[in-house]
């Protein structure tokens, strides 16, 4: 089913170099920043948003779809969804995405994750097998990462019928234990920083040695 999805390459130009990925993206970005206390989408790290950061580790993937409320934010080159159930959580956010990619796979982010560059994308990608839908890092804490993680389009008749029955956890869309579900190990502990609370960001970067920034 995916061999057919793995198309690589780099554009390379005097001004820039941009890896072209064989899949589209999406950034959900419908939550509150509860424990964060304001939109850390917009927070700032390095000179930059947290949002900017996950759109750059995605500018090759075609299309960019960026699930939020309309007008909440301007990301150039990202076509900006609404949530088709809104206010309900990143597996909705999950549903809108597949229900408007085209056939394929999508690498879905959210917010909070800057440190996801497009060497961890080719990871993840580099790991598709056939009969995937859908490949997740395993954490060196062991936990597989529903976030920042690879999902086949043919898993949305799977999400939507979690959310009918009223599921809220992301997690559920493709558990680490399904044979359709591959696991990638040995990545970076840096590339899993995530941002939740204002001491997450005031710690990122700090993992010397551990990850893509260090
Ligand atoms: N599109 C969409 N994205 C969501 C929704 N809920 C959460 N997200 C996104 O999912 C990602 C991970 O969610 P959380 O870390 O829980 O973020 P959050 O819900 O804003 O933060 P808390 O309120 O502190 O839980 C973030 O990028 C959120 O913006 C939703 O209902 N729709
Ligand atoms: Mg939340």
């Amino acid at each position: 089913m995916s061999g057919d999805l793995m198309v690589w390459g780099a554009i390379s130009g005097p001004c820039h170099t941009a890896e072209v990925f064989g899949f589209a993206a999406a950034i959900i970005a419908g939550g509150q920043s509860r424990r964060f206390g304001q939109d850390k989408a917009l927070a700032l790290w390095r000179g930059q948003t947290l949002l900017a950061h996950v759109a750059a580790g995605l500018a090759g993937a075609h299309p960019r779809l960026l699930i939020a409320p309309p007008g909440k934010y301007a990301l150039p080159g990202w076509e900006t969804l609404g949530d088709l159930r809104p206010g309900e959580g990143p597996l909705a956010g999950l549903e809108t995405a597949l229900t408007h990619a085209p056939a394929g796979w999508v690498a879905l982010a959210g917010v909070d994750h800057p440190a996801l560059t497009p060497a961890y994308w080719h990871a993840l990608a580099q790991a598709l097998t056939p009969g995937a839908l859908s490949v997740q890092a395993v954490a060196p804490d062991g936990s597989a990462q529903p976030l920042g993680a690879l999902y086949h389009t043919a898993l949305l008749p799977r999400v939507t019928a979690l959310l009918d029955t009223g599921e809220r956890r992301l997690r559920l869309a493709a558990p680490p234990g399904m044979p359709d579900t591959v696991l990638v190990r040995g990545l970076s502990a840096g590339y899993f920083q995530n941002v939740n609370r204002p001491a997450d960001l005031a710690a990122l970067g700090r993992q010397e040695g551990e990850g893509p920034y260090s």
